[in-house]
């Protein structure tokens, strides 16, 4: 198998299962899953100068201007450079995708299909740990004691952005802004979509996907 290191991207709308894909897949290969939201959030939270111009917009459901975006993620993957990693939410716009086009060449677009109810219903039931970014829904994954981190102990809130309201503005500008974007990397030939309900019957194909670049950590190979 190559020894080259792995650029991957996963596209898809809010609520689509991004994270918990990413998530997955950081577990079974051991790469990076860097996270454009979650950077902003600990930006936010640390009252950054970043953080303190991304809030007006993430508090709305708005894209962040694609420069603001474009340096925290540049930055971010400057850190990363001899590691494998996979991108969560970046690019989200066709100025994104071509910042990104600047520093590598994408071997996989994971791009991920999901009906709206799915994606509304599960935006209303989802609980995340901040500091971590860990993700919980009430229904498919719940933590084991209500309201609380499995491994920290400490307090789950729900986002901002996944009241009702912002999640129609999120879901509208998502399809506005990524169809350039898919578009792109179709014409690539590096886009791979996967179309659902259920995000558990989605992986076994992402995981088939992603063994044929990278070995899973836990393989026999591996050991
Ligand atoms: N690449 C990006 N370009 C512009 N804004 C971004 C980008 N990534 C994140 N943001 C901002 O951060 C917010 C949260 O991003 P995040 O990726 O966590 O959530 P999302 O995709 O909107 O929802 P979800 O996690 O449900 O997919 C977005 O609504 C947006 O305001
Ligand atoms: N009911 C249900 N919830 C899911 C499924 N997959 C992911 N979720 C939950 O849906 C919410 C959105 O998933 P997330 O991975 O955060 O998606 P993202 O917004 O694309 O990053 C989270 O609360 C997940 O736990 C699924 O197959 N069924």
């Amino acid at each position: 198998m190559a020894s080259k290191l792995l650029r991957a991207v996963v596209l898809g709308p809010p609520g689509s299962g991004k994270g918990t894909v990413c998530q997955r897949i950081a577990e079974s290969f051991g790469l990076q899953h860097l996270s454009s939201g979650h950077f902003l959030r600990e930006n936010i939270r640390a009252k950054s100068e970043v953080g303190v111009l991304a809030k007006q917009y993430l508090e709305q459901g708005l894209l962040v201007p694609d420069h603001v975006i474009t340096s925290v993620m540049m930055m971010e993957l400057e850190k990363k450079q001899s590691q494998h990693w996979l991108l969560d939410g970046f690019p989200r716009t066709l100025v994104q995708a071509e910042a990104l086009d600047r520093i590598c060449d994408l071997d996989l677009v994971i791009n991920l299909n999901i009906p709206f109810e799915t994606l509304k219903d599960r935006l209303s039931a989802r609980w995340i740990h901040p500091a971590s970014g860990r993700v919980y829904n009430m229904e498919f994954n719940p933590p084991d004691v209500h309201g609380i981190d499995d491994i920290t102990g400490e307090p789950l809130i729900q986002r901002e952005d996944d009241k009702p309201d912002a999640v129609a503005v999120r879901l509208r500008k998502y399809k506005e802004a990524a169809k350039p974007v898919i578009e792109l990397y179709k014409s690539r030939g590096v886009l791979h979509s996967f179309s659902g309900t259920e995000t558990n019957k989605i992986w076994p194909y992402v995981y088939t996907l992603v063994s044929s670049k990278v070995r899973p950590v836990h393989s026999k190979e591996a050991n």
